[in-house]
Order: C-alpha cells, then sequence, then structure tokens
C-alpha cells in the first residue's frame, strides 16, 4: 500500500503524499501600500493562475526541502561526520524527487540542485567534502547547512544554522532576524540597497558573548542574496546585505534567495581551502579542448547538471576518475566557475540563514518558509 505519510529518515516519494498534485502553498505576504492593490487585481490574479505548473513544481520543491532538513535537524548530532551529513541529506533529496539522479539526465529532471553546503565556523559558505574528507561535527561548531532542491530547473535555495551550545544564540537570532527584515522589505519595485540597509540595521543592533569575550555581530559585507532563474542558481542580480546605493530594483515574476550572513570576525569573506563546488557557465564558450579528459567531463557535466551546481562527490559517484586536470582545465577554459569555500578570519563564527521567494504578480510568496524557520 502507499504510504499516507513521511517516513523516518525521509524516502516516501513526495507526489505519493500529495497525489492531486497540488503542494502546499509558501507563506504568502502581501506587497506593501503602493502595490497593494495588486492581490485583488483581475488581471493579476489571471497572470497569476497561468503560472500554476511553474508554482507547483517549486511548491513540490520546497515540501521536498522542509521535509529533508526537519528531518536533518533533528538528527545532526556531534560525533557524525560531515560526509554523512550530506549524505544524509542528499539521499533524502533524491528519495523524495524520484530521481536518484544515477541515469543520464536523471539529475536534470529533478533532485538536488548544487553541493550540500555544510559550512563550520569561519567557513561562511561553499564548503561541501571531497572524498577522503574526515571532518567531525563537534559540539562546539556553529553549522550552516545549505542546500538546494529542484524540480524541472525550479530552484529552492534555502539553508539554516545549528549549534549546539547555547552561548552562540544570539548570533543565529541576530542572523535570522536579519533574514527575516530582508524578507519582509523585499518587493516589486523596491531598491536592492534599501533592503542591505534594513539587514544591516536588524543583524548589527546584536552583541553575542563567547567564552567571556563579547563580539558585535557583524554582516558580511561581501556576500550577498541573489536572483534565480530556471536551471541557473545566479540570474545576475545581488541582494547587498549591508547598507548602499544599488538602485537596482525588484520585479515582477523575479525569484530571489534572502539570504544573509552574521560574523563575530572581519564581517568580509575571501577564497580559501580545497574546492568542492562548480558550475558549467551559462555563457560557456565553446572552444576545442585539447585535454581529452576535459572533453570526456564536459559531456558527463552536460548530461548530468546542464548548469547546476555540482561537487567533486557527484562526479565519484558517476564513477568518473582521475578528472581533477580535465576539471581544471575547463575552469581555465572559462567553461566551468569554481566556487572555493568562503572564510571569515580563523577563529570566528559566522551565521546564515536563507529563504527563497516569489515575486507573483499578487503577492509575495516565501516558498520555502516552514514552521522551523
Ligand atoms: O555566493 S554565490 O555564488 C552568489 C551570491 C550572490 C551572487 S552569486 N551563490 C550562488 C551559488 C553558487 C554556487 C552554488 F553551488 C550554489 C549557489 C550564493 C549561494 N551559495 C549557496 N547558496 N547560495
Ligand atoms: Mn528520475
Ligand atoms: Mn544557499
Ligand atoms: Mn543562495
Amino acid at each position: 500500500a502507499i504510504p499516507t505519510k513521511q517516513s523516518s529518515p525521509p524516502r516516501v516519494l513526495l507526489s505519493n503524499l500529495f497525489p492531486s498534485g497540488e503542494y502546499p502553498v509558501g507563506e504568502e505576504v502581501e506587497y506593501r501600500d503602493e502595490n497593494l492593490s495588486r492581490t485583488t487585481d483581475e488581471e493579476k490574479r489571471h497572470l497569476d493562475r497561468m503560472n500554476n505548473d511553474f508554482l507547483q513544481e517549486y511548491r513540490q520543491a520546497a515540501e521536498i526541502h522542509r521535509q529533508v532538513r526537519q528531518y536533518a535537524a533533528q538528527n545532526i548530532k556531534p560525533g557524525q561526520s560531515l560526509t554523512e551529513i550530506a549524505e544524509g541529506i542528499e539521499d533524502s533529496v533524491r528519495a523524495l524527487s524520484g530521481h536518484p539522479g544515477l541515469e543520464e539526465g536523471d539529475n536534470i529532471k529533478g533532485g538536488i540542485a548544487f553541493p550540500t553546503g555544510v559550512n563550520l565556523d569561519h567557513i561562511a559558505a561553499h564548503y561541501s567534502p571531497n572524498a577522503g574528507n574526515k571532518t567531525i561535527l563537534t559540539k562546539d561548531n556553529v553549522m550552516k547547512v545549505d542546500f538546494g532542491v529542484h524540480i524541472n530547473g525550479r530552484i529552492v535555495d534555502s539553508a539554516f544554522t545549528m549549534s549546539f551550545d547555547p552561548m552562540y544564540d544570539n548570533l543565529l537570532e541576530a542572523v535570522r532576524e536579519g533574514t527575516n527584515a530582508g524578507i519582509k522589505e523585499a518587493g516589486i519595485d523596491v531598491r536592492m540597497g534599501d533592503i542591505g540597509a534594513v539587514i544591516q540595521e536588524t543583524m548589527e543592533s546584536y552583541e553575542v558573548e563567547i567564552r567571556g569575550e563579547t563580539f558585535p555581530v557583524k554582516c558580511i559585507r561581501n556576500l550577498n542574496g541573489h536572483d534565480i532563474r530556471q536551471w541557473q542558481i545566479h540570474g545576475g542580480k545581488s541582494v547587498p546585505i549591508v547598507k548602499g546605493t544599488d538602485n537596482t530594483k525588484m520585479e515582477e515574476g523575479e525569484v530571489f534567495a534572502i539570504e544573509t550572513f552574521g560574523s563575530t570576525g572581519n564581517g568580509y569573506v575571501r577564497d580559501d581551502l580545497e574546492c568542492s563546488h562548480y558550475a558549467k557557465r551559462v555563457d560557456a564558450p565553446v572552444v576545442p579542448l585539447r585535454v581529452t579528459s576535459a572533453s570526456k567531463l564536459l559531456n558527463v557535466i552536460n548530461k548530468n547538471f546542464g548548469t547546476l551546481p555540482f561537487c567533486r562527490r557527484y562526479l565519484d559517484r558517476l564513477g568518473q576518475e582521475k578528472y581533477l586536470l580535465g576539471l581544471n582545465n575547463l575552469v581555465s577554459n572559462g567553461i566551468v566557475d569554481a566556487y572555493p569555500p568562503l572564510v571569515d578570519k580563523k577563529g570566528s563564527y559566522t551565521a546564515q540563514f536563507e529563504h527563497t521567494i516569489l515575486l507573483r504578480p499578487t503577492v509575495k510568496e516565501v516558498i520555502s518558509r516552514g514552521d522551523d524557520y
């Protein structure tokens, strides 16, 4: 018989739990004053109804994200390795989406949207363990879990921070409130610089005491939210998390990842450590590849990921071997971008919360909102 509720760990295909094909609506927020009429505007409601396939694909990806992250948050414990934590999340996403991603093209239909980030302490983003990584989670870590789910290229990008010592609570609270302030301010015709200002105002009103030393919470000024397009995790627009003069506006129909980062360090990140995250450029040039392994690898990337980001473990899982020379050749030819880990200063602690929002014609839908965050 078909199960009627999700298992622990999550392995029940989500479409079996929603046979009608109607997935849960995210948090709907009315636009602010100058756009308030949109809620009842008949033409806008018609436009909304036209997008039902898009909305159902997005809501399915979001429900998968919620079910997977809620199990992860309850079951990740100190003593587990970053590899088993990341793979546990990935196994669940593949099961709920019904896309194990081992047949060519399967991951293109749905499943994992980008590598599972498990970012410890001063490492803010883009860290996923490569093969052989022995790192173990400890009770003193502040871990940012950042993973993506997609259905037909509709990407849900959402992240949360876990810690096991209450002394970090103010840091996590500062960032959770910063992200919520950014979500509240976001909307059609809203300027990016204004969003950055309210995020910074909110986040930097906090301080955190760690082992006897008090730190003001700083926004990481060179990290940003971003727009999301079908198959494209970053469409070109950035959402700053500090005040600035960016007058670029958000537009109707756009999708944004609203993500903020707080730090007890410099409030600034740089590239460091071994790279795990890569993605083929949307505008990749077609160049003759002299390195044979590079062209073979490019075929594997095109067939299994397209322009979705991937990590070395996903190549291992597809049976690829000795691909580093080829991968680096694709990077140097401008075909693939490398996204190395982004780190603040050693000894500092960083936190992140992230949601994906849809600027629908009638309302702002915080598609990845759950009762967890
Ligand atoms: O830092 S970003 O490159 C960026 C921020 C603003 C403009 S581009 N990045 C996009 C991305 C890059 C590679 C990935 F594998 C996944 C996502 C933000 C992000 N990383 C994780 N979640 N969200
Ligand atoms: Mn499939
Ligand atoms: Mn993310
Ligand atoms: Mn993001």
